[in-house]
């Protein structure tokens, strides 16, 4: 099946400085595909080469299998909606909706059909008569996201439109995004530094930092499999041990760390000797009565929360390490400052190169 959209080693360069170095991926038609980083590490960039804005300076992209090289914004298969959503604030509805397709010059009635359609679709029947100021910010995005979909893109570009949000709302139209996606079941590509959005929307997902895409995967994997320390510490909570590899063992590796000689998977088969970083989530984590085998600390916080509980410890040796406590552990947890033992089973610890390794 041909790519929706194919970016073959694109790089994009201001100057002497890479915003995005090399990326190379294929998105499918039909997918949710977000890119997540925390600002500045060239999200905005590609999106920006993908819709025709920006040239890469090396490397090509094809949608549909067409190389975009030489096509200009308007004359690309793609809509992008900005942050700020761009609406026409004195204009109705209907008119914001059916704006792309009057400048084309579809003609009234059909116009007319079709932004009754998208009405229906975004769940504003009717509403076409309104003007954008009377509507609430929730209404406005799905408004934005029927007129980019007016001029039937084959690929919607999707550049933090809920940012603006309050929180609820995000959450909310997180669900509808997803749900709009799946009914016209068009490519979406979605750029975030947003992990939660990116997990509960996408099918797959590319991490970027520093203009490097570190690792394309779907949430779990990204979650429960990370191939870079980045990845690691960026996508979910997770306690950080450096240190250096002692020996392999099977697929575990054995490194020194402030804390001792700890295991861990080792995911990127690094040798005796390398710097490596040790992580374990905060719900890998068991606490027992003090005394045990394991590392020994003590609690130095713990916040209930019904149905889980947060604890920070601090080990006998300084180090502060986060746990998440769920079910009847959550219920019975040691007071704060109470003596316990630490563990967790090394299969769900991960061992990995120090990102400096990553961006030699
Ligand atoms: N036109 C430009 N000229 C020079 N540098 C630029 C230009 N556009 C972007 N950059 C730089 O490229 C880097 C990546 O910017 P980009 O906007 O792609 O990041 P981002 O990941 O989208 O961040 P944010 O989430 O803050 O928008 C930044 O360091 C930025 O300063």
């Amino acid at each position: 099946m041909t790519a929706a959209v194919h970016l073959d080693r694109v790089s994009v360069r201001f100057g002497d400085f890479t915003a995005v170095n090399s990326a190379d991926l294929e998105i499918s038609p039909g997918e949710f595909f977000s890119f997540l980083g925390p600002s500045g590490c060239g999200k905005t960039t590609l999106l920006r080469a993908i819709s025709g804005f920006v040239d890469p300076s090396e490397g090509r992209i094809l949608i549909n299998g067409r190389d975009m090289r030489g096509i200009g914004p308007n004359a690309r298969p793609t809509a992008l909606i900005f942050q700020n959503l761009a609406l026409f604030p004195m204009m109705s509805v209907a008119d914001n909706i059916g704006y792309g397709l009057r400048v084309r010059g579809v003609a009234k009635r059909k116009r007319a059909e079709t932004v009754e359609r998208l009405l229906d679709l975004i769940a504003l029947p009717g509403q076409g008569g309104k003007r954008i100021d009377e509507l609430s910010g929730g209404q406005k995005q799905r408004v934005a996201i029927a007129r980019a979909l007016a001029v039937e893109p084959q690929v919607l570009l999707l550049d933090e439109p809920l940012s603006a949000l309050d929180l609820k709302l995000r959450q909310h139209m997180r669900n509808e995004l997803r749900a709009i996606q799946r009914r016209v079941g068009i490519t979406f590509i979605y750029i975030t530094h947003d992990q939660g959005e990116a997990l509960t929307m996408s099918d797959r997902i590319a991490v970027m930092n520093r203009g490097v895409i570190e690792q394309v995967a779907d949430g779990r994997t990204l979650y429960n499999h990370p191939r870079t320390a980045f990845v690691a510490a960026f996508v979910g909570e997770n306690n950080r041990l450096a240190g250096r590899v002692l020996e392999m063992d099977g697929d575990l590796a054995r490194i020194e760390t402030p804390l001792g000689p700890l295991a861990g998977v080792n995911a990127r088969k690094l040798m005796a000797g390398s710097d490596a970083i040790l992580f374990v989530r905060p719900e890998s984590l068991l606490i027992g009565p003090a005394g045990g085998d394991g590392v020994p600390a003590h609690i130095a916080e713990a916040s209930f929360e019904g149905t889980v509980t947060h604890l920070t410890l601090v080990t006998e040796a300084g180090i502060r390490l986060i746990a998440t406590l769920s079910g009847a552990a959550a219920r019975n947890v040691p007071e704060e400052g109470a003596p316990v033992t630490l563990t967790w089973p090394s299969a769900e610890a991960i061992v990995l190169p120090p990102e400096s390794a990553d961006h030699a």
